[in-house]
């Protein structure tokens, strides 16, 4: 397969409701979309996952753009690929980091290799399931009766799981009172490592409220700290923002460091990896979920095909393009219904990208031949 062309898109999308976490609150989405484009004119997309600026990782918009333009784009441009597995472990393995970027233009490859074989992505990478069951992330909101009317509504609309975003001021009371409203619901908390083990009486108060897991509580770059706070909780941590490989895996793992994993495409370089740390962590009876970031249609089209293997077993992220866009830049958008997203089969990511739309939200592109 060889890539004629590549287009790079600054894309801005509002947010219906501002997004809280430990970190920053987010208002829109400025992300790069990246189109690849065959001989044969058929063409495949992906999205960045990286924000405006280097919060929840290092990365940037700015810096992918940087990576795509001067290193990504012309090793694509240049080589002829046979499958979209030889980008991270092949041409683009000497590069270290940059998971973002690389997923970015990997996730394009991958749309463009399943539509020339007329294929669902989904199925390629191995896909079992027909749907997928959804969660909600909600964000740190003003009062706790707006977080529990939030709540009530996600609830209304079927969503299966309800994740809680906390930091220090915002956490075993916010936990309380919802568990005092609803005692079962499945129940987590992400706490974007606004911890460190000098709180470990706050963590481990939360130990008390059955809570499905705890995500990412201490450093962003911690497997060790989580090791001795896992040890130390019943509730299982998952880690988010710790695991960027494969080896990351294994090692947090070994270490005891956590007992469940949300695989992000673009924080562990793209969909080939993503599918290698799914089967290490079926092997090791470590259950996965696909995490969210604030994605346009694009991105959450990738998010539903990796949810579609069988080990993750627990509900994502990824929900309905109507709780974060007015018009989102695929056709049809994603819905959910009854909790769940109907894994699509047709070719590629199986949404189409709505030309329109995508136009209408860029802030400037660039073609690279
Ligand atoms: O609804 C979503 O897309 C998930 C939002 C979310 O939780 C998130 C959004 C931006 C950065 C990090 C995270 C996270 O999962 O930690
Ligand atoms: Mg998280």
């Amino acid at each position: 397969m060889k890539i004629k062309e590549v287009i790079l898109r600054h894309m801005k999308l509002d947010l219906l409701h501002p997004f809280t976490t430990s970190f920053a609150t987010e208002y829109d989405r400025e992300f790069i979309l990246v189109e690849v484009k065959s001989e044969d004119g058929i063409s495949g997309f992906a999205e960045s996952v990286a924000m405006l600026d280097p919060l929840y990782n290092e990365e940037t918009v700015k810096t992918n753009w940087h990576m795509l333009e001067d290193y990504l784009i012309p090793i694509l441009l240049k080589n002829e690929i046979s499958h979209p597995d030889e980008l991270s472990e092949k041409y683009y393995s000497y590069i270290r980091g940059n998971y973002m970027a690389k997923a970015a233009i990997e996730g394009a490859v991958w749309d463009l290799y399943a539509k020339k074989q007329n294929a669902s992505l989904s199925s390629l990478l191995g896909g079992t399931k027909k749907e997928i069951d959804v969660g909600v992330s909600i964000g740190i909101k003003d009062s706790f009766d707006e977080t529990l009317q939030t709540i009530e509504e996600r609830l209304e609309e079927g969503y299966k799981r309800f994740k809680l975003k906390i930091k220090p001021g915002w956490d075993v009371e916010l936990i309380d009172e919802v568990r005092k409203v609803y005692p079962d619901i499945p129940l987590m908390a992400d706490a974007n490592s606004a911890y460190t083990l000098q709180d470990i009486d706050k963590l481990v108060a939360l130990d008390d409220y059955q809570l499905m897991m705890i995500e990412q509580p201490l450093a962003y770059n911690d497997i060790i700290d989580h090791a001795d706070l896992q040890a130390r909780l019943k509730t299982p941590i998952c880690l988010d923002e710790s695991i960027h490989s494969l080896d990351d895996a294994r090692k947090a793992i070994k270490l005891g460091s956590c007992k469940i994993i949300n695989i992000k495409i673009g924080r562990v370089g793209g969909l080939t990896q993503s599918r290698k740390i799914h089967d290490l962590c079926q092997e090791n009876d470590i259950p996965l979920w696909c995490g969210g970031m604030l994605e346009s249609g694009i991105g959450r089209a990738h998010n539903i095909a990796i949810t579609s293997l069988p080990n993750f077993t627990l509900p994502g992220d990824t929900a309905a393009s109507s709780l974060y866009w007015a018009e989102d830049i695929i056709q049809p958008e994603v819905t959910v219904e009854n909790g769940t997203i109907l894994v699509p089969t047709s070719p590629g990511i199986g949404y189409d990208p709505d030309m329109e739309k995508i136009s209408k939200y860029t802030l400037s592109s660039r073609k690279y031949r």
